[in-house]
């Protein structure tokens, strides 16, 4: 076998939906944010297969660069050449290169290796100002940058390799990435995540202005639809920007090998177009991951559904709001029999007989009295002080609404005062929720009446409205307060810490939840038809 020969890779099988086999020649991070780390997790997340050869190794965290080692380059190209004799590789994705020997490395395996998609991504320094390409090296990389299809340098890194001053606004950086298209021939991206496009303290992490934040695509030579395309973004307000730049490019280089394969040509502004709303995503659900107490890095699978274990079984983790989706459209039928129930539609109309309504009242008082109970036992077990607060307050407004039922309405009324069967078996029901140890459980059983009552009242507080909300309606100091804004905020709240008990929560206790929302969401509607069997 000849020298040139070995570096022939086998010829892949055509088919329009091959995965693209993507390699990162790339530094390894350690905190699993930026680098080779985040380079396999880019590629993998657009369906890539990834593969990584490591230039360096660096000592770093989401605060900074302690310590970079760079093994000899020959090992390099001792990883390259083993993967090019065996593998076809669709696409290359270049980072951190450390040093000039390294940067020589790489190109002598480009020239011989000739991959179809190279994106070079010009690292030097990082997100925490820590130097990842020694300055002797610049020279060296200048003679790299024609092998690359897409060079994607950040503002500090164009000015660089301009040997300019950075760019103080995006037109400038638009004009710098268009005299370093022309200098290489090569398709530049420009990218504005330093931009300041707003409050920004200027700090290095720091991208939380409130401007936006749009990458644009620059070539001279006609590769492109224009010369020019920006592919405008939002900025996400957070300092989770550890490796971004890494990410990016990787997913660009995984994108771009698939439209390849599915076109036989290329489509960078497709390409980009289709991973800038996924970086922003994973941005945004950069929280969620929790790591480390710098820059941390994004959430490159927030795409992903989440999963827990139980019992051996794995079970899917509902999307955010799916779980109270799904209760209130079991509550549909409830919601409706309640509306359809002679107390409602009496008391919207006023023909409702006042000893059904003081019937009604002095349950109500009777019921808020153990709900609050139950509320202050959800305020107990809370797994955070913002919902210990909420619940605490929840339950404290019941015992007000209690205690003004008793101070106002029931005063001038005479209403027997035991406790009726269906106030009872509600309570019980409650009561049963608060000891099953379940917080979820818990929340859910409770929620009925927030939501429900909310909806109840909104219903008929329009429809009072609606009439002219006539004085002489028998009820209409009650109807008029019956739709409060602030207790739809709380009920709003109350769905959210139920969403998110349910998505904390296993297959059985989402399970649990729901048959305990579905129970309380019957005894509403009993609830209301109380008055006419029991008054
Ligand atoms: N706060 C943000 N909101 C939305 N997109 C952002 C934000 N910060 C960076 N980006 C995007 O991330 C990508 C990388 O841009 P950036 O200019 O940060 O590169 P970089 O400096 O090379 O990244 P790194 O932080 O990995 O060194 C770009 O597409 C940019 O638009
Ligand atoms: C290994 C490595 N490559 C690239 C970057 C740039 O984000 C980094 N911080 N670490």
């Amino acid at each position: 076998m000849t020298i040139a020969s070995s570096f022939l890779p086998p010829v892949p099988a055509a088919s329009a939906s091959r995965i693209p086999r993507v390699l990162a020649i790339a530094g390894s991070d350690p905190s699993g944010g930026a680098g080779i780390q985040a380079d396999l997790k880019s590629i993998a997340a657009h369906g890539g297969y990834g593969m990584a050869a490591i230039t360096a190794l660096t000592a770093q965290n989401t605060r900074g660069v302690s310590a970079v080692h760079v093994p000899p380059a020959s090992f390099l190209t001792a990883q390259l050449d083993a993967l090019s004799q065996d593998i076809s590789i669709d696409a290359v994705k270049i980072g951190m290169l450390g040093e000039a020997s390294v940067i020589d490395a790489v190109r002598g395996w480009l020239e011989k290796a000739r991959p179809g998609v190279v994106v070079l991504d010009p690292v030097m320094v990082s997100t925490s100002g820590d130097r990842l390409l020694r300055e002797a090296a610049a020279d060296a990389l200048h003679t790299l940058l024609p092998f690359a299809d897409l060079i994607t340098p950040n503002l500090a890194e164009l000015a660089i390799l301009l040997n300019e001053p950075v760019a103080g606004n995006w037109a400038g950086a638009l004009e710098q990435g268009k005299r370093l298209a022309a200098l290489t021939g090569t398709t530049v991206l420009v990218k504005g995540g330093h931009l300041d496009g707003g409050s920004g303290t200027g700090n290095p992490g720091d991208r939380s202005n409130d401007g936006g934040c749009p990458d644009a695509l620059v070539n001279t030579v006609g590769l492109l639809a224009q010369d020019l395309v920006v592919v405008p973004g939002e900025r996400v307000p957070t300092r989770n920007s550890h490796g971004t730049g890494c990410s990016l490019s990787s997913a660009i280089a995984t994108v771009q090998a698939r439209l390849m394969g599915q076109t036989g040509a290329g489509d960078w502004e497709a390409a980009l177009r289709e991973v800038k709303p996924w970086l922003r995503e994973a941005l945004r659900a950069s929280d969620r991951l929790d790591v480390g107490t710098g820059n941390g890095p994004v959430h490159h699978f927030h795409h992903v559904q989440q999963h827990t274990q139980e019992h051996g079984q794995t079970s899917r983790v509902p999307a955010e709001g799916a779980f109270a989706a799904a209760l209130r459209d079991a509550a549909t039928a409830d919601l409706e029999a309640i509306h359809g129930l002679d107390f409602i539609k009496a008391l919207a109309d006023g023909s409702l007989p006042e000893k059904e309504f003081a019937y009604y009242l002095a349950q109500d008082a009777m019921y808020l009295n153990g709900y609050s109970r139950v509320l202050a036992r959800a305020a107990a077990i809370a797994p955070t002080e913002a919902e210990q607060l909420f619940w605490a307050r929840s339950a404290q407004n019941c015992l007000e609404v209690e205690s003004e039922l008793h101070r106002t309405w029931l005063s001038t009324r005479t209403a027997d005062g035991t406790l009726g069967p269906v106030t009872k078996s509600y309570v019980d029901h409650l009561l049963a929720a608060s000891v099953s140890g379940s917080y979820g459980v818990l929340v859910a059983a409770v929620l009925p009446c927030f939501w429900l009552y909310a909806e109840v009242g909104e219903t008929l507080h329009g429809q009072f409205l609606a009439a002219g909300a006539p004085d002489a309606h028998p009820y209409a100091v009650w109807l008029r307060t019956y739709a409060d804004a602030e207790f739809a905020a709380a009920t709003r709240q109350a769905v959210a810490y139920t969403d998110a008990a349910a998505r904390a929560a296993s297959a059985g206790e989402r399970d649990a939840m729901t048959l305990a929302f579905r129970q309380s969401a019957r005894y509403e509607v009993e609830f209301f038809d109380a008055p006419r069997l029991h008054a």
